[in-house]
């Protein structure tokens, strides 16, 4: 089958890429013209941990191709996957307007039955306002082709993008047609070799699950952080009351772990968006707005350690940033807790190194020359009065720490991940704050 991905950003490569790797003929689309050229010569937009080498085969297997036409290589194409960005708008909803200009597209070229796949979060309902698009095209070129339309949302965690799309936990596919049906068993089936895990469903719950399971994903985080943040207050240690809990099979021991808040280009948008769908609805989703609130102060939870430890003034102080990115093997810095962190040392009067082992370009455009940009974590510490730990990249567990303390003015760490042993830095001479301990 020939398949158009359109949207060739983190959710469409993927897409592609791994459909082309178990032989499906996809064209990824995108209106970007620039990142075309790029990915033609081989040239990614992102950076994700095997996706180069994939897009690479299959581009060389000639079952891989880019291009910016989506009408160009319409013909013969027997599912369209929409993955394009949902941003938010101002007032938090899901923007639709990009899914819904390439829904409208489609129906302007579309010449033959196609099944119309959503892969972008979309809010509840947004399916039907694709078939709508869709139809307007089409009366509007007084066409009268067949399509469907299936609600198939990502679950894919960036960094880890290839095995969760090729070994996925649940596909989950919302349909209305039992055609689009056989379509979505051929494409899917080849990835689920260890059993059958396609969900099918109506389309508004399948709407509906992707923002249900990142909102849960984000109500976990916040609550180990409020429960760290307790921690703190009474003296109990967040590491033992995590392990202790998640050793309850019915609580689990994945993602429990406090921090510097959740980053990142989905849970902020997508909390925030289905507390809009809710308010659209007559209905105050409380939870969901107190996960946000606590996530936003969060945020700031180092800041506030670190002008606590130095009694309100880090006027002209030198503070090491480690870690950039949302979150680690990402270069995305999206909704990124250290941005909030370094805007708020930089107003304070602080000199701010910075160090992220893949996400410097990206956050060059954002800094520019506020920071001082350095090659590895020893430079950052040159005459620092501090260390601040904000993503747990691998590289910086276990840094040579004699010679970090000999660069450092105070040897003071403030870790946002709770990746170092407290007694190890006390050991070595450092003043050690972590979270919830
Ligand atoms: N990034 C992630 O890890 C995940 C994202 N999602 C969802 O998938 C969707 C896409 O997210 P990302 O891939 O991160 O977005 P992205 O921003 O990386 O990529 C979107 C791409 O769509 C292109 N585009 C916009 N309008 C277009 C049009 N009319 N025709 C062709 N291309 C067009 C843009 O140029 C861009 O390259 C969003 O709804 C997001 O919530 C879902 C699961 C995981
Ligand atoms: O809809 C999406 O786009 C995706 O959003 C998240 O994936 P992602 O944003 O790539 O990253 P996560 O690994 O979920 O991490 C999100 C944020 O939560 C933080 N986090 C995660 C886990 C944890 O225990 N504690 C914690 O603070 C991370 O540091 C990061 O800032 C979901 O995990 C994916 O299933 C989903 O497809």
């Amino acid at each position: 089958m020939k398949v158009l991905v359109v949207g060739s950003g983190y959710v469409g490569l993927v897409t592609g890429a791994c459909l082309a790797d178990i032989g499906v003929e996809v064209c990824c689309i995108d209106i970007d013209e620039n990142k075309i050229n790029n990915l033609n010569k081989g040239i990614l937009p992102i950076y994700e941990p095997g996706l180069e080498t994939i897009v690479k085969r299959n581009v060389e297997g000639k079952r891989l191709s880019f291009s910016t036409s989506l009408a160009a290589n319409i013909e013969n194409v027997g599912a369209i996957f929409i993955a394009v960005g949902t941003p938010p708008g101002e007032d938090g909803s899901a923007d639709m307007r990009y899914v819904l200009a390439v829904a409208k597209e489609i129906g302007n070229c579309i010449k033959k039955y196609a099944v119309v796949i959503t892969k972008s979060t979309v809010p509840v309902g947004s399916s039907e306002k694709v078939r709508a698009a869709i139809n307007e095209g089409l009366q509007s070129n007084n066409q009268t082709t067949t399509f469907d339309v299936v609600s198939n949302p990502e679950f894919l965690k960036e960094g880890a993008a290839i095995k969760d799309f090729m070994s996925p936990d649940r596909i989950v596919v919302g349909i209305d047609s039992e055609r689009a049906k056989e379509t979505m068993d051929t494409l899917y089936k080849p990835f689920l070799l260890n059993g059958y895990r396609i969900l099918y469903m109506d389309i508004p719950s399948a709407e509906m699950t992707k923002y249900a399971a990142n909102a849960m994903l984000a109500t976990r985080i916040s609550f180990m952080n409020e429960i760290a943040n307790l921690c703190e207050i009474v003296g109990a240690n967040i590491t033992h009351v995590r392990a202790g809990i998640g050793s309850d099979p019915r609580i689990g021991k994945k993602f429990l772990y406090a921090g510097v808040g959740y980053g990142g280009s989905c849970f902020p948008k997508d909390v925030k968006a289905l507390v809009k769908t809710g308010k659209d609805n007559g209905y105050n989703l409380q939870l969901l707005e107190a996960v946000e609130h606590i996530n936003d102060a969060q945020k700031k939870v180092l800041f506030k350690k670190i002008t606590r430890h130095f009694d309100n003034d880090i006027k002209g102080k030198t503070i090491a940033v480690w870690g950039l990115s949302f979150k680690p093997n990402t270069d995305d810095i999206r909704e990124a807790p250290a941005f909030v962190l370094i805007e708020d040392l930089l107003k304070a009067g602080a000199i701010v190194k910075v160090f992220d082992p893949i996400a410097m370009q990206e956050a060059k455009k954002e800094l520019g020359e506020k920071v001082t940009w350095c090659r590895d974590v020893y430079e950052t510490t040159q005459d620092a009065g501090a260390i601040a730990l904000v993503t747990e990249w691998n590289e910086f567990r276990l840094p040579n720490w004699q010679l970090i303390k000999a660069n450092m003015q105070t040897a003071v760490v403030f870790d946002g991940r709770n990746i170092y042993d407290d007694v190890f830095l006390h050991k070595a001479g450092y003043c050690y704050y972590g979270i919830g301990q």
